[in-house]
């Protein structure tokens, strides 16, 4: 055999051990390789070249048409050209901050990689929904916090927009009961929230009819004047009525002159096929370009943090896979129960609530290859990548629960769900569920991805845990008795309360003889980043919207990819009507979390704690 046929044979060969997570074997392989490596090299770059300007989307291959500015068009313009030539944005001028802003703003400014709004140009912020509780609760109180700090263009203007009657001053007065000067020692914080105040605006309007929109289209007009206008349009209204406002809003109230963009919340329906109608809906009178489909898990600080801890520490990216990670267990509890949001709730439950979409998104950054680089397209491709490579979700690796009536010992009570009003006495909804979960490619193949989702339980936290394996030949195992589960070291990313980043470690007790004890090197943000506040999700997503950066936002083939994943087990749980194991409010959950884990040799790290 020549050569040059058997490197082609062995080209998978030798692909998989030079994509090897093990260094040794990367090592070992580049060694045997090096007569070979010159002709490997050039042949494996071809092959790279090639994938990355094609990829497979549920198994059909897109090619990517790249946009002027470098950014890839995804699949709905593929899908739509002629819409979505029509409907592709404009890449907006450079922007500043706003003058007087903070040292620190204007340095963060500097370090933000999307330019966006140059001065001259306005920038609206239409909120769609505005009389609903996300957006007095989170999104008012945000656009003031960038306001605040400085990261709004000059010549911003806000408006709600609802079918509840309010004159400007009402809606005023509404989002001023939820402005909050975070910091005690801002200065000027009241001045700052009058000034804030002047710029909003409220019309009331239907949310299908383009009159309306019109309308409002002609007050936008009068606050832009004749400049470069930019709009946002935010969709805090509920699912039904999001392809109706995308209509409206894209026929009568795009920007003639700059770009729009329209955030849409969760949830993204219900399954893939009603995911799959209502991206296409949108599709109709948007561009995917246009749509930034929110999760508010990506815009915390912790999980931002992932990826710079895994790639910008030499430590961490070598450990990271089945070599020497044993289980990872992305955990999310809440101490309340559906409050409140019962009629919601019931209808989705806390799999598709929670854990389709904010506790996969956890997962798959950090489960995915290293991205060729920052870019929103580069990043998000790996993240669909990891999230096909998942295994089918079996129900045998599944336990679902839902919380029951409890009285403490002082006596106080707590209601079942089923007490809410809104919920149907017969509700088999879940309100907690754990998944085991496996991703079948080489890096992660046989790790369990442990998830754990649930409401009213003892404690409100989300984390992350890697625990890793045992030390091989481990010379201190007597120190550690018979567990030597418990001397393990695990890094645990804290994203709330109270973040942090801590690694449990093994260490000698100070003195004399060896006594070994566990402890964490540990950065708690509050203790290191004193001075520092943290910017809600929403803030940094409202932010990175203005300014035409997709990194943190959902692209459509990764919401298909999620459905994908989570629709088979869902109808399965529907159609054999799985009974929720129950647990009492304030309890750690079902029982059955510990037989799932237990089943893969795996302990709950957030209940040895
Ligand atoms: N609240 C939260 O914590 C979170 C919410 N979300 C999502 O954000 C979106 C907004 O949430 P939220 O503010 O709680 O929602 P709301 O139920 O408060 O609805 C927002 C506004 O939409 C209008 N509206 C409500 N129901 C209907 C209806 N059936 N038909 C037409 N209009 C209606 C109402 O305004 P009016 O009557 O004045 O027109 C209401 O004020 C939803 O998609 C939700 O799933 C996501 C994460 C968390
Ligand atoms: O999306 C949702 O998230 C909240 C939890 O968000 P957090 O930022 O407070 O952790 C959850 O309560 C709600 O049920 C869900 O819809």
């Amino acid at each position: 055999m020549s050569a040059a046929r058997s490197l082609s044979a062995g080209t998978l060969a030798f692909d998989a051990l030079l994509d090897s997570p093990s260094s040794t074997l990367r090592a070992q392989s580049r060694m045997l390789a090096l007569p070979l490596v010159d002709n490997y090299v050039g042949l494996r770059a071809t092959a790279k070249l090639t994938r990355r300007s094609a990829s497979v989307r549920d198994g059909v291959a897109f090619v990517e048409p790249v946009s002027s500015n470098g950014a890839a068009v995804a699949a709905a313009s593929v899908a739509a050209p002629k819409e979505a030539e029509k409907k592709t944005e404009k890449a907006p001028p450079a922007r500043q901050p706003q003058a007087g802003s903070s040292p620190q703003a204007q340095k963060d400014f500097k370090d933000m990689q999307t330019g966006g709004v140059d001065q001259d140009s306005t920038c609206s912020v239409t909120v769609v929904g505005a009389s609903g509780d996300l957006a007095k609760k989170k999104i008012f109180p945000a656009l003031f916090a960038l306001f605040y700090e400085g990261y709004l263009p000059k010549h911003f203007t806000i408006y709600g927009y609802a079918r509840s009657k309010m004159t400007n001053e009402q809606l005023r007065d509404m989002i001023s009961t939820t402005l909050t000067c975070r910091i005690d020692q801002r200065e000027n914080c009241g001045q700052k929230q009058e000034d804030f105040l002047k710029r909003c605006f409220y019309h009331a309007g239907q949310y299908d009819s383009e009159d309306s929109f019109k309308e409002l289209d002609a007050k936008l007009r009068e606050q832009e004047g004749d400049r470069t206008a930019n709009r946002v349009f935010y969709l805090s209204i509920p699912p039904n009525i999001f392809v109706d406002v995308a209509r409206c809003s894209s026929r009568a109230a795009s920007s003639s002159n700059g770009y729009t963009r329209v955030i849409v919340e969760k949830p993204f329906g219900r399954d893939l096929q009603s995911s799959g109608e209502l991206s296409q809906g949108l599709a109709e009178h948007l561009s995917e370009d246009q749509i930034y489909r929110i999760d508010h898990y990506l815009g915390k600080e912790l999980v931002e943090n992932l990826s710079v801890l895994r790639f910008s520490n030499l430590i961490f990216e070598p450990l990271w896979s089945r070599q020497f990670i044993r289980n990872v267990q992305i955990i999310f509890s809440e101490d309340f129960g559906t409050e409140g949001r019962g009629g919601y709730f019931d209808n989705y439950g806390i799999i598709r609530d929670i854990m389709q979409n904010h506790l996969l998104q956890l997962l798959a950054l950090l489960a995915m290859e290293p991205p060729v680089s920052l870019a929103a397209e580069d990043i998000r491709n790996e993240k669909v990548k990891a999230l096909r490579s998942m295994k089918p979700i079996r129900l045998e690796d599944v336990v679902v629960g839902q919380y029951k009536e409890h009285t403490s010992k002082s006596g106080v009570s707590y209601p079942a769900y089923t007490d809410d009003k809104t919920v149907p006495s017969n509700s088999i909804t879940p309100t907690f569920s754990c998944i085991a979960m496996f991703i079948d490619n080489a890096r992660w193949d046989g790790v369990p991805f442990l998830m754990k989702a649930g409401k009213a339980l003892n404690d409100k936290r989300a984390e992350i845990r890697i625990q890793f394996r045992h030390v091989p030949g481990n010379l201190y195992k007597n120190s550690f008795g018979t567990d030597l589960d418990k001397a393990t070291n695990e890094l645990v990313m804290r994203v709330q309360p109270d973040e942090a980043i801590y690694l449990k470690i093994n260490n000698k007790v100070p003195g004399l003889g060896v006594r070994l004890d566990r402890s964490n090197l540990n950065l708690q943000y509050a203790e290191r980043y004193k001075k520092k506040e943290f910017p809600d999700s929403y803030e940094r997503l409202i932010l990175d919207v203005i300014n035409g950066d997709k990194r943190l936002f959902i692209r459509d083939d990764e919401l298909a990819a999620a459905w994908k994943l989570f629709t088979p087990l869902l109808k399965e749980l529907e159609e054999k009507q799985v009974a929720p194991e129950l647990y009492p409010y304030g309890s750690r959950g079902p029982i059955g979390a510990h037989y799932l884990a237990a089943k893969y040799n795996v302990r709950w790290g957030d209940q040895s704690v």
